[in-house]
């Protein structure tokens, strides 16, 4: 039973695919030529009610229902085959609408007496270009529809075909048609603009929104003075490298710099100046190390680097020549003084087995130690 309701299923979704494709920009196209597809067969349904109660000659009723018939499938054969994806507009929107109003101009010629139904019909046809048409595209099917309305008018008012049933209208009930034909292409193409509008607004509220986030985002992750990842932008590197070193049992190092006597450089030169030199530091480090490496502000005048698939021989050597740059490279205060940094390292190996809080510990008690052994100086943890 339950294999029977799941083969009739299998069998619905097969068929649904072969009609609509399982490709989602054609399946939405199909449906909603399905959807004024099913809005033209329930117009044809009408016209033959029409015809049915004796207000017109079925004749041109058939022929009108085969033109619908032609254009239905027409649109269904294109956007179904891909040869629509030819065309500046896939979904056929235009051409859909355009041909709608060819037929219900049409249907309005021969609905004799009943014509009234035509102005909300085209109502509806004029609502699938309000989502789907450009303001500029709305006013030229505006104008075209008021030609055809206009041709149609013409038509009832004063030629009588032998095919079409004798229908005098009254030269004022044509003109009440025409006016409502023309209030319903009027409003529609304003609301199309509106429409337009509107979602120019929100799109660029969406941009704004975008970079609103991609700010924040920044705002989270990098430190304010200096432009380096900050704390937890290293915390969330450090879990990472640590996960991937414990599996790949590549080595990987964490050094701890901190800036020598820098409260004397605050104290002498002011709380201003302790932050050009912080820029500038970071600056000259940022330069030494590979782009692999990173280099975070871990918080004052503290900064961590975290070095991946390094030996402690390549980290030290690498550390040894931040350690001298520093030293070497003057720092320009506004005012015109000439500073001079030093930098203290403290270097540790992550141990098989160990966490990174450890890690960090080890590093930091190397730092504490090249500081008790004079500063300016780079010790390796054991
Ligand atoms: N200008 C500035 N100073 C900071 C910032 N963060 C921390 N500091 C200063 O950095 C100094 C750190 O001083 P200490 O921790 O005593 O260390 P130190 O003077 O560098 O001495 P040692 O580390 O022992 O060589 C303090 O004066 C803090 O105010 C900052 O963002 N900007």
């Amino acid at each position: 039973m339950n294999q029977e309701v799941t083969g009739r299923r299998g069998l619905a979704q097969r068929t649904l695919d072969a009609l609509i494709t399982t490709d989602p920009h054609q399946r939405i196209r199909l449906a909603m030529a399905g959807l004024s597809a099913l809005l033209m067969l329930g117009c044809i349904g009408a016209m033959h009610l029409v015809a049915a109660a004796g207000l017109t000659d079925p004749v041109p009723v058939y022929w009108w229902t085969l033109a619908c018939g032609a254009g239905i499938t027409t649109v269904f054969v294109l956007i179904r085959s891909g040869a629509s994806r030819r065309f500046a507009d896939p979904s056929l929107t235009l051409f859909q609408i355009v041909y709608a109003i060819a037929c219900n101009a049409a249907a309005y010629v021969i609905a004799g007496p009943a014509r009234g139904i035509a102005p909300p019909i085209l109502a509806v046809i004029m609502m699938f270009g309000v989502f789907g048409l450009t303001p500029r595209q709305m006013v030229g099917v505006a104008l075209y529809g008021l030609v055809a309305f206009g041709a149609a008018g013409a038509v009832v008012q004063w030629w009588h075909p032998a095919w079409l049933s004798p229908d005098s209208q009254p030269p004022a009930l044509s003109a009440a048609y025409l006016v409502m034909i023309a209030v319903v292409l009027a409003s529609s193409t304003f609301l199309t603009t509106r429409v337009h509008s509107a979602r120019a607004r929100l799109r660029s509220q969406k941009r704004e929104l975008a970079a609103a986030v991609e700010q924040i985002r920044e705002l989270a992750i990098r430190d304010e003075l200096t432009g380096l990842p900050n704390r937890r932008c290293m915390l969330e590197m450090m879990r990472l490298e640590h996960a991937r070193a414990q599996r790949s049992r590549q080595p990987l190092l964490l050094a701890q710099l901190d800036l020598d006597h820098f409260k004397v450089v605050n104290d002498t030169h002011g709380h201003a100046a302790g932050d050009v030199a912080l820029q500038s530091f970071a600056q000259t480090v940022h330069g030494c190390v590979r782009a692999s490496d990173l280099l975070a502000r871990w918080g004052g005048e503290e900064f961590l680097l975290l070095m991946a698939n390094t030996h402690p021989a390549d980290g030290t050597r690498l550390l040894e020549r931040v350690r001298a740059t520093v030293a070497a490279t003057p720092v320009a205060l506004p005012g015109g003084t000439q500073l001079s940094l030093t930098v203290s390292v403290g270097l540790a190996e992550l141990a098989p087995g160990e966490s990174t809080a450890a890690l960090l510990q080890r590093a930091d008690a190397a730092l504490y130690g090249a500081k008790r052994l004079g500063r300016n100086r780079v010790l390796l943890a054991h």
